[in-house]
């Protein structure tokens, strides 16, 4: 069986894209980190992947609002590019900044297939500075998602200054009424944060972390999938490993945010 081939964006300040990469690989694909020049210059074809990633970062330093002009490059160097890729059925992944520019180029929410206009922003966190800490995520069973399929709850960490989700109440109104919320900030209780800090670290509206389009193959999150590639990436690795051996189990050595890469692999298989 050949290998699905996954493109991860690089250049102009995105810096996750290795870690990004190693976790496809993990899972299976085949991936290439392809700087945004040569893709606009057409070195690289779009066309000739089936996972398309934006990662994490800073591209173009945050200036004129996190994930902005990378969102405005893509979408008019490459923006039929990319509604073809979607269309053809590949699979568009955007973490963090990268999910900032996918709404600023107008693929997410994509409530009408063809058309790239944006509909929704990430802000400023309300607390007023940058967040770096784990969170706790519910996932939506109801939602076409193809990357979050099958998760209930998982733990992720985030880190940004602009993560927060806003969008005018009609919009809200969609994005829930077709399941476009993948995924929501939670209590360690396993209950929707109802817009507490920390559990909602930034203020998102709804405890929205993320959302996909409605054909479920693109999608967007502030948290980080990648940087829970192993179990030792999370803070309280040594004490679930403990209470493994306490309770006579092992705990499992692969980080849950594999599930979400995984997820998007197997779709093509
Ligand atoms: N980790 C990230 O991708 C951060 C995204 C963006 N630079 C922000 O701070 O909001």
């Amino acid at each position: 069986m050949s290998r699905v081939k996954a493109l991860v964006l690089t250049g102009f300040g995105l810096n996750c894209d290795l870690e990004t990469a190693y976790a496809l690989t993990i899972v299976g694909a085949d991936v290439e980190r392809v700087h945004l020049n040569s893709l606009a210059q057409r070195e690289k074809r779009l066309a000739d992947y089936r996972i398309f990633v934006v990662g994490g970062g800073f591209s173009w330093g945050d200036d004129h609002g996190a994930g902005v002009i990378m969102g405005m490059r893509l979408k008019h160097r490459l923006g039929d590019d990319l509604q073809a890729f979607v269309a053809s059925g590949g699979i568009v992944i955007g973490i963090c900044n990268g999910f900032q520019v996918l709404v600023n180029l107008g693929l997410l929410p994509g409530f009408e297939p063809g058309v790239l206009k944006r509909e929704v922003a990430l802000i400023n966190n309300d607390c007023g500075n940058f967040r770096d800490q784990w969170v706790n995520l519910i996932g939506n069973a109801a939602s076409p998602c193809v990357l979050t399929e099958g998760i209930e709850a998982i733990e992720l960490p985030v880190r940004h200054g602009e993560g927060k989700f806003f969008a005018e109440t009609d919009v809200l109104e969609r994005l829930e009424r077709r399941q476009q919320v993948i995924l929501r900030y939670a209590g360690a209780d396993g209950k929707v944060a109802g817009g507490a800090f920390p559990a909602n670290p930034n203020g998102s509206v709804a405890d929205i972390a993320g959302i996909c389009d409605p054909t479920g193959r693109v999608a967007g999150l502030m948290p980080h999938p990648e940087a829970f590639n192993d179990w030792t990436n999370h803070p309280e690795w040594t004490r679930k490993r403990e209470l493994a051996r306490r309770s006579g189990t092992v705990a499992p050595r692969e980080g849950e945010g594999l599930k979400l890469f995984r997820n998007a692999v197997n779709y093509f298989r």
